[in-house]
């Protein structure tokens, strides 16, 4: 493959930059664009028709991979989808959480906790993907519960029920790739803003590799060694061709 990867540690440092003092990108704007970039990605793989299945799981996580697939939820409904979330750690980072849940309860979507029956969402006759928005680039093996057991769960039916990996297989070394031997593998993968290197490993497994989160331009991009990806018109996400 010829994309180009950053590294975890180069990828926490974009982030840091994009909302340092210079630039002055909020959390809350980039985490918009990043959400909308996984709908539509979804939108794009198992596009929407009212003569069949729609509704699609979101795992969240505790961190801002979770607060991604909040936003993502919600772009879901607007695209015709019938999102449901489980977000069994909420964050109390900042009341920002609260607000993407709240947003998500005005627009009738449900959001599960630890204690409800999530796993009732993971029938194939009835859900069309599973958005896996648990871990992203901060995350360190190993996993602590519940995300285990979540994680065995997906594993399970994910040969059934697609997975849609937000920005790294959650579970998967954001670095190395699958070290762990019971890794779950998404069919879709979306790596937002620039691959992470794990990206690397997906060729060999068929998993539909997207770029989304469109908000750098070339002088940025290439400060951190890479070009801007081909985005066609107003499109978040582009598809990568495998080589
Ligand atoms: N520029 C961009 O591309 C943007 C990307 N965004 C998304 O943000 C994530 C990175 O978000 P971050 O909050 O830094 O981290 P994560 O969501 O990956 O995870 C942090 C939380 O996960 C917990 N954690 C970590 N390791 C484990 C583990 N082994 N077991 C259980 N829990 C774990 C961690 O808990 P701690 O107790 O360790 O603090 C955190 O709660 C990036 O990937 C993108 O998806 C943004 O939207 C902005 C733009
Ligand atoms: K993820």
């Amino acid at each position: 493959m010829s994309f180009k990867t950053i590294s975890s540690q180069l990828a926490a440092q974009l982030d840091k930059d994009l909302m340092g003092p210079e630039i002055g990108f909020t959390l809350e704007q980039l985490m918009e664009l990043a959400g909308l970039s996984v709908a539509e990605a979804v939108l794009k793989e198992f596009p929407y028709s009212k003569s069949r299945k729609s509704q699609v799981l979101v795992v969240a996580g505790p961190g801002n991979n979770g607060g991604d697939g909040l936003v993502c939820a919600r772009h879901l409904a607007l695209f015709g989808f019938n999102p449901v979330v489980f977000y069994p750690k909420r964050s109390s980072r900042t009341q920002f959480y609260g607000q993407l849940v709240n947003q998500l309860k005005f627009f009738q979507i449900p959001v599960l906790d630890g204690d409800d029956d999530w796993a009732q969402y993971l029938n194939p006759n009835e859900t069309l993907c599973v958005v896996d928005a648990i871990f992203g680039f901060s995350f360190k093996p190993p996993v602590r519960e519940p995300f285990g057991s979540i994680l065995q769960q997906l594993r399970q039916v994910q040969d059934q029920l697609p997975i849609v990996s937000v920005d790294i297989p959650t579970g998967w070394d954001v670095d190395e790739g699958p070290v762990e031997p019971n890794c779950i593998i998404p069919k879709v993968l979306v790596s937002l803003t620039v691959p992470k290197p794990c990206a690397r490993k997906i060729e060999s497994l068929e998993t539909q590799h997207y770029v989304g989160g469109r908000f750098v331009p070339r002088s940025f991009a290439n400060k951190y060694g890479f070009e801007p990806f081909a985005y066609e018109n107003a499109s978040q996400v582009v598809k990568l061709a495998p080589e």
